[in-house]
């Protein structure tokens, strides 16, 4: 059944879910935030500044108008990067019909609340959160829109939504799972990315890959611990929305937290990388966000500790990895079944 759907940010991500909804024949709108972007979809089919080398859908509409975009939808994805989401949800809400489905594809928390994505869409757009489904799992927007095979998961509390969700996105190069663990899936997806960023600095100073595997593993630990905190299910990130998106984040170019990372490490500041990578960095506020969280929860993130100690506290990366390295002696097999 053709489903009319708005995707709510034209950036590479909201792009390359709209390019897949499109070509599974359903009646795409598009909100970007600039006319030149919206008009260049509309005119020109490219989006040069996120996606330079793709040919777009014809049919995907693109418009400035949220209320153009989002009135009498079936379904609203959020593809707004975290920093975003609160005021975007807030300006929908005052378009939006009450019966359309709520999807968000966003990896972050929000600044200096804390909280998840779909805790602040609950809250602006009056909806129980058990009902807003969150797309998560390893997918770069750049091999999304080549239909290089991907792997996805749509989790909600409430599962006839996730296969709703699951049914409009699904087909040959895109698989869709559903998912039941919403806070899990949520978490996995935005603390990866600090762990991405860690990988391209631990890269750019030429450590090899005994010290990106360490990263994965000894990452993926420390996910766990502060999910599990968090109300996840520890289970949940041995799965597409953990394992699986620390890998491709830890390992792919195409991720903008690992290139950012790399640019950290070729001496660049934080702000000159964020200025020259002109697309979000998740990472980044993520990482204040984990250190403000694990405090909070007083859960032990020491990867997540020294990243922010570099960031933002201007330490060597050396000095971090070698305090890293000395740092008290743990048992792992004690960790491990603490945490899972
Ligand atoms: N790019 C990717 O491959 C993937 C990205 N994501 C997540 O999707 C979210 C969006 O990321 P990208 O599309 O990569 O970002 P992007 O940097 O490519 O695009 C961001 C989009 O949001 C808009 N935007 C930025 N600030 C805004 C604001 N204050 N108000 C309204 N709109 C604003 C920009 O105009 C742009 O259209 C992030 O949370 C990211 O982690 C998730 C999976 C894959
Ligand atoms: O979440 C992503 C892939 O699954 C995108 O990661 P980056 O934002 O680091 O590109």
């Amino acid at each position: 059944m053709k489903e009319k759907v708005a995707v709510v940010g034209a950036g590479s991500w909201g792009t390359a879910l709209a390019q897949v909804l499109a070509e599974n024949g359903h009646d795409v709108t598009l909100w970007a935030r600039s006319v030149p972007v919206a008009d260049e979809l509309n005119q020109r089919h490219t989006n040069k500044k996120y996606l330079p080398q793709a040919k777009l859908h014809p049919a995907i509409y693109a418009t400035t108008s949220l209320e153009e975009a989002c009135y009498n939808k079936s379904f609203i994805l959020f593809a707004v990067p975290s920093h975003a989401m609160r005021h975007t949800a807030r300006e929908v809400k005052k378009v939006m019909n009450k019966e359309t489905r709520i999807v968000h594809a966003a990896k972050g928390f929000e600044q200096d609340s804390w909280k998840r994505m779909s805790e602040v869409l609950s809250e602006e757009l009056e909806r129980d959160q058990a009902s807003i489904a969150i797309l998560s799992g390893p997918s770069h927007a750049e091999e999304v829109i080549q239909k290089s095979p991907t792997t996805v998961v749509v989790a909600c509390g409430d599962q006839e939504v996730a296969k709703q969700v699951q049914y409009v996105l699904m087909n040959t190069s895109f698989r869709v799972y559903t998912h039941s663990d919403a806070i899990g899936v949520e978490v996995g997806g935005a603390l990866k990315n600090i762990i991405a960023l860690a990988a391209g600095l631990v890269q750019g100073l030429g450590f090899g890959d005994n010290a990106k595997a360490a990263l994965m593993t000894r990452g993926l630990a420390e996910i766990a611990r502060l999910g599990k905190a968090m109300g996840a299910k520890p289970i949940t990130f041995v799965g597409l929305a953990g394992v699986g998106d620390l890998i491709v984040t830890c390992t792919s170019t195409h991720s903008r937290n690992w290139r950012a990372g790399y640019m950290l490490s070729q001496g660049k500041s934080l702000s000159v990388v964020l200025d020259e990578m002109g697309m979000v960095v998740e990472g980044v506020k993520t990482t204040r966000a984990a250190h403000a969280l694990a405090k909070h929860y007083q859960v032990e993130m020491p990867l997540t500790e020294q990243l922010y100690q570099v960031l933002f506290m201007d330490k060597e990366p050396e000095q971090a990895a070698k305090d890293l390295m000395l740092r008290g002696k743990t048992n792992e097999m004690e960790e491990i079944m603490e945490t899972w």
